[in-house]
C-alpha cells in the first residue's frame, strides 16, 4: 500500500474486491514469471518434531530436528504448549481486523502524511522505486518485545481483544523459540546451550506480521510474498489452518509446505546461518495467491537487539572451516536486507568473508 509521489494507493484488499475483478495492477507482475514453476509442486516431507519430547534420553526428536533442519531449513513444530486456544484467539482476531472497513484499519497506517514510511503498523512494503514488484498481501506489523518499545498507539483497539490475544500469542511462542534454540545449541555441541538465547541479548527484538493475502484475479502473475530468506535467528509462523501457498526452495525446486493442523512452523533466518557459520541455514521460501480463498498468517520475527553484532561462533569456526561470514552489527544488517527484498535479492551473499 505505499506511494510515490502523492495519492494514497490501494490496498491488496480494495483491488481484490474491485468490481469485475480487473486484470491485477502492472507493479504486481513479476517479470520473469516463466521459470517460477508455479504449478505440480509437490508437498515437502518436512518433519514435525515433538517438542515435549525435544529434551529426552533418547534423543529421537532432536535427530529429527538436525534432519529436518538440514534438509529444509524449517521444521513443524508438535505439542509446542500453546493452546489451541490461544492460537485460534489469534487467527481470529487477525481475520477480524482485516474484514474491518478500510478507514478503521487506516487508523493503524505505517504511511505517515500519506508518504513517509515507518515499518510498523499497517500497509504493505516500503515502495522505494517506481519499477518495485508488489506484493499480493497487506499486513500489520508490530514490535512486541522489548515490551517497553511497544507503540500501542498502532496496536489495533478493535477488535477489542487483539491486543491482548497477540500478546498472550507471543508470551508462549517465546517459550518454544527458547527451546528450538536450546536445542540447537545442542545439536552442535556448543558448549552452552543457551549461546543462542544470549546471543539475542536483553534489549532483543520481535515483531509480529499478520499477513492478509486476499484472492487473486491472476495468481499465475503475482506472488503473494517473492522469495525471500528471513533476516531473524528464526521465524515462528502459524499458517493459515486451511489455504496452503507457503513454498519452500530446495536444490532448484519449490516445494509446497504442508498444513498441519495445531503446529507451528519455525523458519532458520539468516542471523541464525552467520552464528552458526552456515551449518544451519536460511532457506528461501515464497507464498504463491490464490483465486478462490483469502489466506491468513501470523508470524513472529525473533531477531538479536538491533545494536549488537552477530559472526560466527568461535566454536564453530576452525582451519577446516574458516569463518564464513564477517562481523555485522544487527540493525545494518536487517537494512540491507529490507533494501535488498524490494529489489528481490538476497543480502547474505553479500556479508561472505
Ligand atoms: O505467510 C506465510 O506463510 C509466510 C510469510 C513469510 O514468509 C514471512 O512473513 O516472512
Ligand atoms: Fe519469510
Amino acid at each position: 500500500m505505499g506511494s510515490i509521489g502523492g495519492a494514497r494507493a490501494m490496498t491488496v484488499q480494495e483491488l481484490a474486491g474491485a468490481i469485475g475483478k480487473p486484470d491485477v495492477p502492472v507493479q504486481y507482475v513479476v517479470r520473469e514469471h516463466n521459470d517460477q514453476q508455479l504449478e505440480a509442486a509437490v508437498t515437502a516431507p518436512i518433519p514435525v518434531i515433538d517438542f515435549s519430547r525435544l529434551f529426552e534420553q533418547d534423543g529421537g526428536e532432536a535427530v529429527k530436528l538436525r534432519s529436518g533442519l538440514d534438509s529444509w531449513g524449517l521444521i513443524l513444530v508438535s505439542n509446542h504448549g500453546v493452546d489451541a486456544a490461544v492460537m485460534h484467539g489469534m487467527r481470529a482476531v487477525s481475520r477480524e481486523f482485516f474484514r474491518q472497513p478500510l478507514e478503521e484499519k487506516q487508523r493503524y497506517t505505517n504511511l505517515i502524511d500519506v508518504e513517509q514510511f515507518q515499518f510498523e503498523g499497517y500497509g504493505n512494503d516500503h515502495v522505494r522505486s517506481p519499477d518495485q514488484i508488489l506484493d499480493w498481501t497487506d499486513r500489520i506489523y508490530l514490535k512486541v518485545e522489548p515490551e517497553d518499545e511497544r507503540s500501542i498507539a498502532l496496536w489495533p483497539a478493535h477488535p477489542e481483544t487483539f491486543r491482548d490475544a497477540l500478546h498472550e500469542f507471543t508470551t508462549k511462542c517465546g517459550g518454544v523459540k527458547d527451546g528450538l534454540l536450546r536445542a540447537m545449541a545442542k545439536l552442535l555441541e556448543l558448549d552452552d546451550d543457551d549461546y543462542f538465547v544470549d546471543q539475542l541479548g536483553d534489549r532483543a527484538s520481535t515483531h509480529a506480521r499478520c499477513s492478509y493475502y486476499p484472492e487473486c484475479p491472476r495468481p499465475e502473475l503475482v506472488f503473494g510474498l517473492k522469495p525471500h530468506c528471513d533476516g531473524t535467528v528464526v521465524t515462528v509462523l502459524m499458517v493459515d489452518d486451511t489455504v496452503g501457498g507457503l513454498q519452500v526452495l530446495r536444490d532448484g525446486v519449490w516445494w509446497d509446505v504442508p498444513v498441519v493442523p495445531h503446529t507451528l512452523l519455525v523458519i532458520i533466518g539468516d542471523q541464525t546461518q552467520i552464528m552458526s557459520n552456515g551449518i544451519f541455514k536460511s532457506p528461501v521460501h515464497r507464498v504463491l495467491t490464490n483465486a478462490k480463498k483469502e489466506r491468513i498468517s501470523v508470524a513472529l520475527d525473533y531477531s538479536v537487539d538491533p545494536e549488537r553484532e552477530i559472526e560466527p561462533s568461535a566454536q564453530l569456526v576452525n582451519e577446516e572451516r574458516p569463518a564464513l561470514y564477517r562481523k555485522v552489527k544487527v540493525k545494518d544488517y536487517t537494512a540491507a536486507l529490507y533494501d535488498h527484498f524490494s529489489k528481490g535479492e538476497m543480502v547474505i551473499n553479500k556479508i561472505h568473508t
